[in-house]
C-alpha cells in the first residue's frame, strides 16, 4: 500500500522571470504531522496553494490521496490558510454551523460540536456575538475550529498559532495533537521551532526554492551537529576542526561541535587559546539552532566580521 498521503515531485514554481521553487520533491505519509519549514518568503505558501489547485504549477506533481486535489475529491480536507478570513457580521455558533454542514454534517451535529469546541478554547461565552465582537485571536481560535470540524483525513495548517499568546498557543498544540491521535494526516507551516519538536515526526526545510533538509526531527538535528556548546567567554575564539563557530556575540558564542569530539578537549583548547570561560555548556542542537544555522549565514557572517573570530 502507498503510504504517502501528500506526494511532491519535481515541483518547479516560476512568477514571471521569478522561480520561487526550483525542484522540490517529498512525501507526507498517512498519519503523520509533518513540519513545512523555512524562512520568510521561501515558498511553504506557494507550495501548499500548488498543491491544492489555487496555482497552478509551472512543472512537476502535485498529489493528494495519489491524484491532483480537487473540491470534490477533497471533502475530507482542513485548510487553515495563512490569510484568514470568515463573513465577519454573523453570530459565530452560525458560522461554525453552516461550514459543519458544508463538511458533511448535519445541522444539530455541527452545531453540538462547536458549542463543545467553543467551550474548550474558553469562547463558550461567545457563541451568539458577531464575530468581529471577537479580539483577533478569538477569531483565529474561530477559524481552527471549521478547519478541523468533521476529522478531516487531511489537515493543512499554515502557521495556526500566529499572533497567539503562550497559553492559548499549548491549547491549540493540544487540538493539533488531538487531531493527529484520531488518525489525521498533518501538515503544518510554523515558524516556532518548539512546536515542531512537540508534534511532528518528520520536517522539511526549503531554502533558495529546494529541499535543504528532509527527514525525522532527530536526523534533522544530527545532520546539523548533535551537540553545541554554549559558551560565556571573553578574548578570542580559535578556529578549530573540532568545532564550527554558529554564532558569536560580545560575550557568548556557540559551538557546533564534530559529532564524537570529546567536549573536555574543546575546553581545554579554548583555555590554552587564553579565553576566559565563564559559563561551558554542551546541549543537543534544538531545531531553533537548526534554523539559525541555515538560515542565518549573513546574520552569523556579520557578526564573525564584528568580532574579528
Ligand atoms: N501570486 C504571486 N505572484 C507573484 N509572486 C508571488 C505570488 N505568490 C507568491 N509569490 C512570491 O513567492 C515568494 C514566496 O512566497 P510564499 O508566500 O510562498 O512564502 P512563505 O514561505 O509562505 O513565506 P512566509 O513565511 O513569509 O509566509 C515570495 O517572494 C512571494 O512574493
Amino acid at each position: 500500500m502507498d503510504e504517502a498521503l501528500v506526494h511532491i515531485d519535481r515541483f518547479r514554481m516560476d512568477f514571471g522571470d521569478n522561480t520561487v521553487i526550483s525542484d522540490l520533491s517529498f512525501d507526507v505519509r498517512r498519519g503523520e504531522t509533518f513540519g513545512f519549514l523555512g524562512s520568510n518568503g521561501s515558498g511553504k505558501t506557494t507550495t501548499i496553494r500548488a498543491l491544492l489547485g489555487i496555482y497552478r504549477p509551472t512543472s512537476g506533481t502535485l498529489h493528494i490521496n495519489g491524484k491532483p486535489f480537487s473540491p470534490e475529491n477533497g471533502s475530507r480536507l482542513g485548510y487553515l490558510p495563512e490569510e484568514r478570513g470568515l463573513y465577519k457580521k454573523e453570530p459565530v455558533i452560525d458560522i461554525m454551523t453552516y461550514f459543519g454542514r458544508l463538511k458533511g454534517m448535519d445541522r444539530n451535529a455541527a452545531k453540538a460540536w462547536s458549542l463543545s469546541y467553543l467551550d474548550r478554547v474558553a469562547l463558550g461565552d461567545k457563541s451568539s456575538l458577531q464575530l468581529d465582537k471577537l479580539s483577533g485571536g478569538q477569531q483565529q481560535k474561530i477559524q481552527l475550529g471549521v478547519t478541523i470540524m468533521n476529522d478531516p483525513e487531511l489537515l493543512i495548517l499554515d502557521e495556526p498559532t500566529k499572533g497567539f499568546d503562550p497559553v492559548n498557543r499549548r491549547l491549540l498544540m493540544d487540538i493539533i495533537a488531538d487531531q493527529k491521535t484520531a488518525g489525521a494526516t498533518v501538515v503544518m507551516i510554523t515558524h516556532q521551532m518548539e512546536e515542531v519538536e512537540r508534534l511532528c515526526d518528520r520536517v522539511l526545510l526549503l531554502k533558495n526554492g529546494t529541499t535543504e533538509a528532509y527527514g525525522t526531527v532527530d536526523e534533522v538535528q544530527n545532520r546539523y551537529g548533535g551537540r553545541i556548546v554554549r559558551l560565556k567567554y571573553s578574548g578570542r575564539i580559535p578556529p578549530s576542526p573540532a568545532y564550527e563557530i554558529s554564532l558569536v556575540e560580545q560575550n557568548y558564542a556557540e559551538l557546533v561541535l564534530t559529532t564524537d569530539v570529546d567536549e573536555s578537549n574543546i575546553l581545554r583548547q579554548l583555555l590554552d587559546a587564553g579565553v576566559t570561560v565563564r559559563g561551558f555548556e554542551v546541549t543537543k542542537v534544538s531545531l531553533d539552532d537548526v534554523f539559525l544555522r541555515v538560515y542565518g549565514d549573513q546574520n552569523v557572517a556579520y557578526q564573525r566580521e564584528l568580532s574579528g573570530v
